[in-house]
Parts: C-alpha cells; sequence; structure tokens
C-alpha cells in the first residue's frame, strides 16, 4: 500500500465511482471549482486533473517522460484507427520519428518560411470569399484553413468546401469526434465487446467502427498515394509528403511514418485553426474598442496600396497581443490532451499511480483571477508591458499542451492567426448584426468536444473603404 494518499477528491460511489460528478457537458467549469489538483475515479479508471499551471508545467513538462504516454482506446484507436495518428500513438521508437518529422518540416519559424507566401495567398482569397458572401463565414474560414493543409501536406490544391479530399478529411474526424465521445460506448469500458458477432445485440459500435475506419483510410491512403504519383511525373508541389519522401527509397515503417505524419497535420490542425479564427471574429464582435485600436495600429504601420504580410509580425505588437488573447480567451482545447503515467510517481507528496489518465484543465490555467486579471474580458492590452504593469502571463505556456506531446503545429497555428486576423482587420469592419433594428450580441460559450467551438453566431462584416475593396479584389 503507497504510504502517500492519492490527490485529493470528490468521494463518488462503488462501481461507478464519481461518474455523477463529472457532467457530461462543459467538465471544465466543473473542475474549475476543485482544488489545484485532485483526483476522480471512473468505472475504475484513475484521473488526476490539474487545475493549476505550475502543477501541470512540473510534472508534465518537468517529468515528461513520466507522462508521456497517451490513453489506449478501443472503439476510436484500435477500431476506427486513430491509434497511429500522433495525437494517440504510444510513446515510443515510432512516435519520436513522428515528431520529428513533424517539427523538422513545420515546426519552427524557419521551417515555415518556405509556406509564408502560400498561407498569405489562401488567405487573400479567403478575404475575397467573405466579400462575397460573408453569411457563410464559417465555411470560409473552413475552407481556407483545410486548404492551406492540405497544400503543405501533400502539395493538394483543395478548391472549395465540396472538394473530396476536404470531404473525406471531415468525415473521417465526425467518425473520430463520435467515438471518442466520453461514456457513450461500453466497448472502451469492457474491451472484449468488439469480439461479439455483428449480429449480437448492442453491437452497434461495430457498424459505426467499419464507417469510421473507412473514411480515415481514405484520408490518410489517397492524398499520400496522390503524391507518388505526381512526384513519378514530376507535377507533384513541394509539400511535408513530397520533401520526405524525396530522392529515396523508403522502408514499409517509413512508408507508414511518413503517410501518418502528414494526415496528423489535418487532424490536429484543421479543426483547431478554425476554431481559433472563429473565435477571433466573435471577440472582433464584442469587443469593437480593440477593433479599433488593432485596426489603427495595421494603418500606422501598413501603408495602403497592399495587405498586411507575415514580415509585419515585429512591427505590429498589438495585433500580436490580440492573437495572444484569442488563444487566451476562447480556449479551444478546455482540457487540452490527457497524459497517461508511464510508471508509479509521487508528486507534491501525492501518490500518482501508473496508468493514471492525467487532464490538463487548460481553459482554468487560462481563465483563472489570480493570473488573468478580468478574465473573461477580451483585452490585448494585458499582454503589453507599461510602467504601471507587468504583461501578464503568455498562454503558450499552456494552451499548445506540454511536454513531450506539446502541440506540434503551435508556429503554424499562430502564424495562420496571426496573418488571417491582420488581413482581416486591415480591410473589414466587422460588428454585431442588426435585425429589425436591434443589434443581435453573439453568446460567448464553448461547443462540446475535445476541440471546442465558439457557439455558431452572426456578425455583419463591411469592407473599410474603396482601396480596401480594390486590395482584395486584386489578384492574390
Ligand atoms: C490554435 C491552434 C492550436 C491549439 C490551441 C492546439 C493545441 C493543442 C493541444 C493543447 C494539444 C495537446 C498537447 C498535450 O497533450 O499536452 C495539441 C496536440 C497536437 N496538435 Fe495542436 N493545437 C493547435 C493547432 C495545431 C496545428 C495547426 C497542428 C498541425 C500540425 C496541430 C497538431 C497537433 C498534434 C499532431 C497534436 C498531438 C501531439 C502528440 O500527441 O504528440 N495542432 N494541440
Amino acid at each position: 500500500r503507497p504510504i502517500h494518499p492519492l490527490p485529493p477528491g470528490p468521494k463518488g460511489l462503488p462501481l461507478v465511482g464519481n461518474v455523477l460528478d463529472v457532467p457530461s457537458k462543459t467538465p471544465w467549469l466543473t473542475f474549475a471549482k476543485w482544488g489545484d489538483i485532485f483526483s476522480i475515479k471512473e468505472f475504475g479508471r484513475q484521473t488526476i486533473v490539474i487545475n493549476s499551471a505550475s502543477v501541470a508545467l512540473s510534472m508534465l513538462e518537468k517529468k515528461s517522460l513520466l507522462y508521456s504516454n497517451r490513453p489506449h482506446l478501443t472503439l476510436a484507436g484500435d477500431l476506427v484507427g486513430w491509434n497511429q495518428s500522433t495525437a494517440f500513438l504510444q510513446y515510443g521508437v515510432r512516435f519520436r520519428e513522428y515528431r520529428k518529422n513533424l517539427y523538422r518540416t513545420i515546426g519552427s519559424r524557419a521551417s515555415l518560411e518556405k509556406y509564408q507566401t502560400l498561407i498569405e495567398t489562401k488567405f487573400h482569397h479567403f478575404l475575397r470569399n467573405v466579400l462575397n458572401d460573408p453569411s457563410d463565414l464559417a465555411a470560409h474560414i473552413r475552407t481556407a484553413v483545410g486548404s492551406i493543409i492540405l497544400r503543405i501536406s501533400h502539395g493538394y490544391e483543395a478548391q472549395n468546401i465540396n472538394d473530396p479530399y476536404l470531404k473525406v478529411a471531415d468525415i473521417a474526424i465526425h467518425y473520430f469526434s463520435i467515438t471518442t465521445t466520453a461514456g457513450a460506448f461500453l466497448v472502451d469500458i469492457v474491451p472484449l465487446l468488439r469480439y461479439l458477432p455483428n449480429w449480437f445485440p448492442g453491437t452497434g459500435f461495430k457498424a459505426i467502427a467499419r464507417a469510421g475506419y473507412e473514411s480515415l483510410k481514405e484520408m490518410t491512403d489517397q492524398p499520400h498515394e496522390d503524391v507518388k504519383e505526381k512526384m513519378k511525373t514530376g507535377t507533384a508541389l513541394h509539400s511535408f509528403t513530397s520533401e520526405l519522401l524525396a530522392d529515396r527509397t523508403v522502408s514499409a515503417e517509413e512508408k507508414h511514418i511518413i503517410k501518418w505524419s502528414a494526415q496528423t497535420i489535418y487532424s490536429g490542425g484543421a479543426d483547431t485553426t478554425v476554431a481559433a479564427i472563429y473565435a477571433f471574429f466573435v471577440a472582433m464582435t464584442l469587443f469593437p474598442e480593440v477593433q479599433k485600436k488593432a485596426q489603427a495600429e495595421i494603418d500606422s504601420v501598413i501603408d495602403n496600396n497592399r495587405l498586411p504580410t507575415t514580415d509585419d509580425r515585429e512591427a505590429l505588437p498589438y495585433v500580436n497581443a490580440m492573437v495572444s488573447e484569442v488563444l487566451r480567451w476562447h480556449s479551444l482545447a478546455p482540457l487540452g490532451g490527457a497524459h497517461v503515467a508511464v510508471e508509479d510517481d509521487v508528486h507534491d507528496g501525492y501518490f500518482i499511480p501508473k496508468g493514471s489518465l492525467i487532464v490538463p484543465n487548460i481553459w482554468k490555467m487560462l481563465h483563472d483571477p489570480k493570473t488573468y486579471r478580468y478574465p473573461a474580458e477580451f483585452d490585448p492590452e494585458r499582454f503589453i508591458a507599461s510602467e504601471d504593469k507587468p504583461a501578464e502571463t503568455d498562454p503558450r505556456n499552456v494552451c499548445f499542451g506540454f511536454g513531450r506531446r506539446i502541440c506540434p503545429g503551435m508556429v503554424l497555428a499562430e502564424l495562420s492567426l496571426f496573418i488571417s486576423c491582420a488581413m482581416v482587420l486591415s480591410v473589414f469592419d466587422i460588428s454585431k448584426c442588426v435585425e429589425d433594428g436591434v443589434p443581435i450580441t453573439p453568446e460567448v460559450g464553448q461547443t462540446e468536444g475535445t476541440i471546442s467551438h465558439p457557439k455558431p453566431f452572426k456578425c455583419s462584416i463591411r469592407v473599410r473603404s474603396e482601396k480596401a475593396l480594390f486590395l482584395i479584389q486584386q489578384d492574390a
């Protein structure tokens, strides 16, 4: 028997444990009311939740080797196949190879330089789509982000939201969401159920698993084969995949690694970046004074004969602070990615058993009034130090996760967020929609799910000037 106690936690019931203490909707809000670190048990599974950034950093970063595994998922992982994707791969040699590929090709500012113009051009197309049909904002964001990612991962040029590759990827991610809904499938608690015959009552999960498997396989294999074909004829555009396949024969293991790490760029990067850009539009609708300040900064730095580019980044501190505030204000991964303890540990006097799920409550860390003054306010100034006050803590300390599992797409995500925000504000004014003479205030809230989006909302998007119109319409 361990001499150290588990972190404290709600008492729970026999067998089911704390299932009734944890709400299925927005659990991060309930968790936020409990201690810096606490433990819960659901159907025998030990979970340690961390509400404090310093505890998360001291466990998941400082002792990263101990805490770098992922939970084993039966339905979404073994049966659908997501256990091959970076986010769910068990820690080990193969995992480190995936990460090396990702770091080398998209992990730093220098490695992304070759995609800078591409990203700017795609967001210029986005401005044009918004100008033509501002009512379909969410679809335009999805198209822009999806096409940037497929272009980077496989050199593939997606034209619009109906592109077959974007569609199949969205279907695969939809099945991912269904099959990872907490507590929805008994097979994740009793894995042996997977061996029951298909006709057996209660095995509906098998049909879902098959459909999920087919879409994931198509999403992963087809673009990869496409690149190989194009490379043979010399028509492949430079991409993550072509860079890794170039000038050599790859083994079956290398092929697997390249194929699945490329797939990861879409599965990890699309939904997240979309949620962040959408949150930016919500913030601009709700906080017009922030929008005006950012526009004033952009107008003062960029002459009105061009759109902002990535190279303007250093000259736009307020816009950079606004990007930080988007990352903080809307925690799109409110409970981050769950880590798993590979060995028993004792942390701050608490016993952390091997196999425990470690869940960082990133939402709480980014909305803790002890760290952020008026956390519900969208206020980029908090990140700009002045004589009266130091800058508040950079959300990047926690919003991209921790240790060896830290988000490999963070530089790409930030670049996309910076350029989309700067371009949008240079040409558009965003405000509340007016219906029957009444301005409609968007609801601030988050959808369910591992990746949480702002609630759907409407806003008015108007071009700022004749000059802005010209800039949007000129060739990208
Ligand atoms: C604003 C945008 C984004 C945010 C806030 C975000 C946040 C996160 C977080 C919190 C994690 C979990 C880390 C952990 O387990 O400790 C994660 C993992 C991951 N992210 Fe991102 N992410 C974003 C964009 C992207 C992009 C653009 C990519 C494209 C490559 C990406 C790819 C991944 C992958 C593959 C993982 C799994 C890493 C692993 O398990 O080793 N993310 N991200």
